[in-house]
């Protein structure tokens, strides 16, 4: 099978992004992630595979975990765990990451991989609906206190989330919102054609762009790898 084909990709270019991966000096992908997409695929259709995050952007989010040398993390949508898993490869021997998602089932289906990967100590998995446990993480004094927070969940949400995200990530830290292209059709018309589900979200994640972009709290880019990445820096 042609590489990338299997992940949702705003690169059109399956060579570019061959080239890509094969031109980084990170190594492509960790054999447990690896693993871990595999055990994906065969427990979930296709469909629901596709939401673990591309290798290209995991390799992103590895780099700048390290350039920024983060240490305390929170993840609001795990599913499976690949950008889980990532993240706790690139954090320091005594790196943390809270990580949040309803559905315990998922996230014990990429379990194994994680242990196997030697990395489920720095991992603290909270079941629950995100909202109220990030509204618990608040009144246990987790404010101010994450230098980096992933969020890739639902996009009904992603506006709430990021008003309570804001009050825990640190100054000077980073929140990274997921598909905020939304297979590129962000910027398509109304009118032109797509799949209903993908046309349901849309309008949520249009609106959270736009309140990304005037929202004089953070520095923000979209960065267009994967399904395109929203990069903040909290001021
Ligand atoms: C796109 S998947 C996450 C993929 C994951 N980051 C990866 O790389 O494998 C989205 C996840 O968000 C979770 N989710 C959606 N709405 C949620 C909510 N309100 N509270 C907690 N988790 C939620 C879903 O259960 C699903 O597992």
């Amino acid at each position: 099978m042609e590489e990338g084909s299997t992940h949702k990709n705003i690169l059109k270019s399956p060579v570019l992004l061959k080239y890509i991966l094969h031109t980084s000096s990170l190594p492509k992908e960790d054999e447990q992630l690896k693993q871990l997409r595999e055990a994906t695929g065969q427990k979930y259709d296709r469909v629901k595979s596709l939401m673990n995050v591309p290798v290209d952007e995991a390799q992103f989010i590895t780099i700048l975990l390290k350039i920024m040398n983060a240490k305390k993390t929170l993840e609001i949508g795990v599913f499976t765990g690949y950008s889980l898993l990532a993240t706790a490869l690139a954090l320091p021997p005594d790196g943390k990451v809270i990580a949040i998602d309803m559905d315990r089932e998922a996230y014990e289906t990429g379990l194994p991989f994680i242990q196997k990967a030697g990395m489920e100590h720095k991992v603290n998995f909270m079941q629950g609906d995100a909202l109220l446990v990030l509204n618990d993480l608040i009144e246990e004094k987790h404010e101010g206190s994450f230098d980096y927070v992933f969020v890739d969940a639902d996009k009904e949400s992603y506006i709430k989330y990021h008003e309570m995200v804001l009050k825990l990530v640190k100054k000077g830290g980073t929140i990274a919102y997921d598909n905020t292209l939304w297979f590129g059709t962000v910027a398509m018309s109304e009118d032109d054609e797509m799949e209903d589900s993908v046309r349901h979200s849309r309008k949520y994640v249009i609106e959270f762009n736009t309140f990304i972009a005037n929202d004089t709290r953070i520095e923000s880019t979209i960065v267009s790898i994967g399904d395109g990445v929203t990069l903040c820096r909290r001021i």
